[in-house]
């Protein structure tokens, strides 16, 4: 597994462009090297942010879009269509704007969809979606897996000292009680995200400083799961200054 590297951007607004930016090389290298690329995609403000400027700069078009799978990191188990779903907003920023083909967009259920209102059954659904991808792997060997990080370390909807940063054995589990509302998410494991080549872990602000310093030097990942985010390849922290204000040694631009 990769060590973290930090890049530090002055402000959350270029931290979202240079994400996008380089999210469109990292996306036309995958499509170079293996036909088609695969990118898991994280809720929450910053990562929809980086949909959001993806969808605005003309280089998105160098991505054969035809040939990109779409995964969700986690998901908040609500209705179909409903605004505080991590896929609705996806779709919006992005996703309704590229010819990204249907079944190349691979939903975690919502609670009125084929399992009604049953997570547990939603999870199990999704790893079926992840193992009928990989042929004869339980997960995906994701190009680029986007995450977004809360203040108490979380990624995804795998929170401290929860059943989900336990898990060792299922990719996809059901999450209850979760401190960030709505309450019910369906959620990839820290195992799941660790098959991906590269791991994205994208935040800013002060409220963020204390989590990403602990993530980085490398806290037990029962207390913070974010610790235990990493790419097979590469373990990158997209950070902005704020958020990257308690790392030792961080090479913080000046600011404007
Ligand atoms: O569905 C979600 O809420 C998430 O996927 C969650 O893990 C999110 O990425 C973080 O809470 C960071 O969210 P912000 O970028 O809004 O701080």
């Amino acid at each position: 597994m990769s060590r973290p590297e930090l890049v530090v951007h002055r402000d959350g607004d270029l931290l979202a462009a240079a994400t996008a930016a380089r999210l469109v090389t990292a996306l036309v290298d995958a499509q170079a090297a293996r036909g088609s690329a695969s990118l898991v995609l994280t809720g929450g403000r910053t990562g929809i942010a980086v949909l959001e400027h993806l969808r605005a700069i003309p280089a998105r078009d160098a991505v054969d879009w035809t040939r990109v799978d779409l995964y969700w990191g986690d998901e908040r188990f609500l209705p179909a269509g409903h605004p505080e779903r991590n896929e609705t907003q996806a779709r919006e920023a992005l996703l309704d704007h590229v010819p990204v083909p249907a079944s190349r967009v691979h939903v975690m259920e919502p609670s009125d969809g084929r399992f009604g209102d049953d997570p547990e059954a939603a999870a199990e659904a999704y790893a079926a979606v992840l193992a009928a991808a990989e042929g004869d792997g339980a997960v995906p060997s994701f190009d680029v897996c986007l995450l977004g990080v809360g203040e108490e370390g979380h990624v995804a909807s795998i929170f401290p000292e929860s059943p989900a940063v336990a898990e060792r054995e299922r990719p996809v589990v059901a999450v209850r009680d979760c401190p960030k509302p709505p309450p019910t998410r369906v959620s990839l494991t820290l195992p799941a995200i660790r098959a991906a080549r590269e791991v994205w872990l994208m935040t800013t602000g002060a409220a963020k400083a204390a989590a990403v310093a602990s993530g980085v030097a490398g806290e037990d990942e029962s207390r913070l799961p974010a610790a235990g985010a990493r790419g097979l390849h590469r373990t990158l922290w997209l950070l902005d200054s704020a958020a990257a204000a308690k790392v030792p040694d961080a090479h913080t631009p000046p600011s404007a």
